[in-house]
């Protein structure tokens, strides 16, 4: 038990999926893992651990921003044992020619939030993903036929930014989508000698103002739930930590 997730020890499996809603982890629970259990339900930020190709693997809603996700992947790893962060979210795309529903793998987190300069000493970081994690997920997906669109993301502290010119900012800088957390979970990685990644769908693209609509979302999201799923179990039975 920690102050914010009221697990058991031993609850939590060492790879943990974290969406931003924990109505979403429930779903992952329910409709895919077998013999799920809700091992946290504080605030109603719910985590469940169950079974997905014989590996035993958990989910939990991370909320939304930096400070929630990193309050929860801190807590974690420190009192909750957990290795590997895999956020599986959703992005505003600003990269040209990329489509609703596309899989982006962020290799790094740019962001406008102050974290990782807080525990860097006021420098930047360069916030990455783990490199046998972004292996694993590229390799998984290659074997299933998914296409990955791979690079650097932005994490915003704000979902309505006032920066009109944000976007076309990014896209410039050939960044690929804005979503509000990766860049807070890798610094955490980093910081306490774990493993993270983020794998998300392009909901939306804020250069071309379209967005999925229910039906689009519902599937775009199950791919990258079902891809999420099966390299965390890789990740799982070839975990060295
Ligand atoms: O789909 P999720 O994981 O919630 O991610 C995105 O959606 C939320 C904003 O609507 C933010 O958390 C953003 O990062
Ligand atoms: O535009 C978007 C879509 C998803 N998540 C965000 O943070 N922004």
């Amino acid at each position: 038990m920690s102050l914010h997730i009221n697990a058991a020890p031993g609850d939590f499996a060492p790879t943990v999926l974290l969406p931003g809603d924990p109505l979403r982890a429930r779903h992952i629970a329910q409709a895919y893992l077998s013999d799920a259990r809700e091992v946290s339900n504080t605030r109603g930020m719910f985590g469940f651990t169950g079974q997905w190709q014989g590996q035993r693997l958990s989910v939990m809603g991370s909320g939304m921003g930096i400070p929630s996700c990193v309050l929860y992947a801190t807590e974690l790893v420190r009192q909750h044992g957990v290795r590997r962060l895999l956020r599986v979210g959703t992005c505003g795309a600003v990269k040209p020619g990329l489509r609703l529903g596309d899989l982006v793998l962020a290799l790094g987190a740019s962001t406008d939030s102050r974290v990782n300069r807080q525990r860097f000493g006021g420098h930047d970081f360069a916030a990455v993903a783990s490199w046998p994690m972004l292996r694993t997920l590229a390799d998984t997906a290659a074997a299933a036929g998914l296409p990955l669109h791979a690079g650097n993301i932005f994490s915003s502290d704000l979902f309505y930014h006032p920066d009109r010119a944000l976007t076309s900012l990014l896209a410039d800088m050939g960044l690929l989508g804005i979503e509000m957390e990766a860049a807070g979970l890798f610094g955490v990685a980093a910081a306490e000698g774990v493993h993270a990644a983020a794998l998300l769908t392009v909901s939306d693209h804020l250069l071309e103002h379209t967005a999925m609509d229910p039906a689009e979302r519902e599937q775009g999201l199950g791919r990258m739930i079902r891809l999420a799923l099966d390299a965390a179990a890789a990740m799982e039975a070839n975990a060295a930590d």
